[in-house]
């Protein structure tokens, strides 16, 4: 079931009353060729949007810098219908995300040939189908008219399909257009060329659109932040330098998508605003990551495939109800921190990540990297892994070797310090599945069911112990005397029990730093 949260998100950016939607179907259409064609006539209006954005670029820079409190800049620069047209020419989608689509997904698949042998075995055609479909239902009022395979030689030839592929193809559209009112075409490969989708748009008459530009089109919608929503902006700009780049190599500057003058400047004016704004927000991020430091909290970062349940598992263990897991690809897309309680009750900070996803363009995934480098700082990783999912174990492998490049990243590229913290694998959504795996070294749990849920706490708590040098000691100390207070403001207290052999003394079971006992004993003994 598609939820509405999304959508009315999208309104209020928008804004529009929600009574408004309904207009938004007639009025904003799907972004098309033809539209970019006729921009590349309307100089004019570019010419007036850039002399705009010059005279308000001392309002920019006053809002770039935020208010004095710190808080999140104004980030009107944004919405900006001059490149919104030059985005919709490269990659086919819009700012309206409010209008239904029928879509023809086509997975393409090497048939025979060497390059097959690298796919994993067990990520079949048939399971990336599935994971287009997932792709699709992902956004509000888009609808999967027909889901098909296709067997191919190459991906690499300039018409994709071959001739009686293509006319198989047509006929089908037709029938589609007939009965489902098809609206667009989504091809599910990383990133189509400028050829290969110009080709097939003229072919079949509809939009065409590849991974990078639909998984686009989902981060759009569900970033919310101001960190996300840059993030998203700053992932749109080398597909569209690279879809312009294709297009002048195949010298269609005539009849198809290329960028004027003016319209390079929009990107590479809007390029330097992001990059601006992103290194005022990521220093921010810095010094949370100090404060957190300082304040001593452990922390337990949860990774994983995008839809896998890390959301989920963080609001069983935290009961955070403001968490809201969704079916959907990257519902989450902003690190966030949630306290909760390990049962020695010593605080943790569990980190949400954005999940990873197999076959997405590098710099699609590279804008998000920076996010995921807090999870490369933690004391502990929890790899949640989706056990009922066909393709688990290949995920496992993507999300594995994702980390350890990650890990290379932050430690400057020095194989000899890029070490991951150590990492706790865990099966989630055992319920779906009948018969559990037997391997024993990974937690089986159930992050909705709530199940096994205990042992990979006490595990969290015995690596999140080890990796942070704390122990569990027990302290005599005078019974309501100030080191008792002491020790409950500056450790964890399991519990504290009477001392039978001295009536005025307590004892305390803690969980304590070698550093914190030192303080302790400086203070006290
Ligand atoms: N049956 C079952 N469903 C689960 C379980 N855990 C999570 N789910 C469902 O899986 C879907 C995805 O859960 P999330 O927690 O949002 O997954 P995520 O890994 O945070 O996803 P992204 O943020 O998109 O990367 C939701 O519909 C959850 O209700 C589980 O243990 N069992
Ligand atoms: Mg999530």
């Amino acid at each position: 079931m598609t939820s509405l949260r999304p959508l009315m998100r999208l309104t209020r950016a928008l804004p529009l009353r929600p009574a408004m939607v309904g207009v938004l179907h007639s009025r904003f259409k799907y972004t098309q060729h033809q539209g970019v064609k006729g921009i590349r006539n309307r100089k004019s209006f570019f010419e007036a949007q850039m002399q705009a954005g010059q005279h308000g670029d001392e309002d920019h820079e006053e809002a770039e810098r935020g208010d004095s409190n710190g808080n999140l800049a104004d980030m009107r620069f944004l919405d900006d219908r001059a490149y919104d047209e030059v985005a919709g020419g490269a990659m086919r989608i819009s700012r309206d995300i409010a209008s239904t689509q029928q879509v023809l997904i086509l997975q393409p698949y090497v048939k025979w040939s060497a390059k097959r042998q690298k796919i994993p075995s067990d990520v079949r055609p048939v399971d990336q189908l599935a994971e287009a479909s997932a792709l699709i239902h992902s956004l509000p009022n888009w609808q999967v008219a027909k889901a098909l395979k296709v067997p191919l030689e190459s991906l690499e030839r300039k018409t994709l399909f071959g001739s009686g592929k293509m006319v198989e193809l047509k006929a089908l559209i037709a029938d589609l257009r007939q009965e489902k009112h098809l609206t667009c075409l989504f091809v599910s490969k990383g990133t189509l060329s400028f050829a290969q989708k110009r080709f097939l748009e003229a072919e079949f008459r509809l939009p065409v659109m590849d991974r990078y530009s639909v998984v686009i089109q989902i981060l759009r919608l569900h970033a919310t932040t101001a960190e996300a929503r840059l993030q998203v902006a700053m992932a749109e700009l080398p597909y569209i330098w690279s879809q312009a780049k294709d297009a002048s190599v195949t010298q269609t500057r005539r009849q198809g998508y290329s960028l004027t003058d003016l319209q390079k400047e929009i990107l590479r004016t809007r390029e330097r605003k992001l990059r601006a704004e992103l290194d005022r927000v990521r220093r921010q991020r810095q010094l949370l990551r100090q404060k957190r430091k300082q304040q001593n909290y452990p922390i337990v970062a949860v990774v994983g495939y995008t839809n896998a349940g890390k959301t989920s598992l963080i609001k069983a263990l935290t009961v955070e109800d403001a968490l809201q897991p969704r079916n959907q690809l990257f519902a989450t897309l902003d690190v966030t921190a949630h306290a909760g309680q390990l049962p020695c009750n010593l605080q943790v900070i569990y980190m949400d990540t954005v999940g990873f996803m197999s076959d997405l363009p590098t710099g699609l995934f590279e804008c998000f990297v920076a996010t995921l480098e807090d999870a490369m700082l933690a004391d502990v990783i929890v790899h949640v892994q989706d056990l009922s999912h066909p393709c688990h174990a290949a995920q496992r492998s993507h999300v594995e070797s994702t980390l350890r490049s990650l890990a290379f990243n932050v430690s400057g590229g020095d194989s000899a310090t890029s070490q991951l913290p150590p990492i706790i694998n865990v099966y989630n959504k055992c319920d779906l599945v009948s018969q559990p795996s037997s391997d024993a070294a990974v937690h089986h749990i159930s992050a909705r069911a709530q199940t096994g849920l205990e042992p990979l706490l006490a595990d969290i708590e015995e690596q999140i112990l080890a990796a942070t040098g704390r122990r569990k000691l027990q302290m005599r100390v005078p019974s309501g005397g100030p080191e008792m207070a002491w020790l409950y403001k500056n450790a964890a207290v399991v519990d504290t029990v009477a001392d039978e052999a001295y009536p005025n003394r307590l004892m305390m079971h803690v969980v304590i730093s070698q550093r914190t006992l030192d303080q302790f004993k400086r203070e006290f003994l």
